[in-house]
């Protein structure tokens, strides 16, 4: 059986973090803000995989009022998330996300964030993909005032 689901986060940029998106650290004057290190596209996905195994969302799992996720690494919140789906039986059918910035530029670091979520779902490369598009300048991505990531999963349940 197939089964899908869906994410979407946002998180606020200011200066004095770093930038992490999709477990990649990109070189900026500003980061994202957040209770763990803030990674909008690995939040958004993560969202989208719990959503697809029907097992509420992110906060749910890792609670912002919890000490032991301040400055998480959101790859690793994700790697234990995955650790249930594969104990459940489920295997990733494919990811596509967007990543909703207006600046920096993302397209250099697109591959290595998908290599980024290949390894942590121990799938083939082509099943994960990555985008990115500006809002033209408008709302709060086009002011640069933060970054939003949307996310579809499809995990194949074995019968
Ligand atoms: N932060 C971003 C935003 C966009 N891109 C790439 O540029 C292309 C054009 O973006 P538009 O919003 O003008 O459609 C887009 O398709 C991405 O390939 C990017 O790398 N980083
Ligand atoms: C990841 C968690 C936990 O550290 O904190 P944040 O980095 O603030 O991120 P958010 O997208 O609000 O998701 C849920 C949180 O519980």
């Amino acid at each position: 059986m197939m089964r899908v689901g869906q994410g979407f986060d946002v998180h606020r940029l200011t200066e004095g973090r770093p930038l992490i998106v999709g477990g990649v650290h990109i070189p900026y004057a500003k980061g994202l803000d957040g209770h763990s290190d803030a990674d909008v596209l690995l939040h958004a996905v993560t969202d989208a995989v719990l959503g697809a195994m029907g097992r509420g969302d992110i906060g749910k799992h890792f609670p912002d009022t919890d000490p032991a996720y301040k400055d998480a690494d959101s790859v690793e919140l994700l790697r234990k998330v995955w650790e249930q789906g594969v104990r459940s039986g489920f295997s990733v059918g494919n990811v596509d996300a967007t990543i909703i910035a207006q600046k920096p530029k993302m397209s250099p670091y697109i591959e290595d964030m998908k290599g980024v979520m290949a390894k942590i779902f121990n799938c083939p490369l082509d099943r994960v993909n990555v985008k990115a598009t500006t809002t033209e300048w408008l709302g709060f991505t086009g002011r640069g005032e933060g970054i939003a990531a949307l996310a579809v999963v499809c995990l194949i349940e074995k019968a």
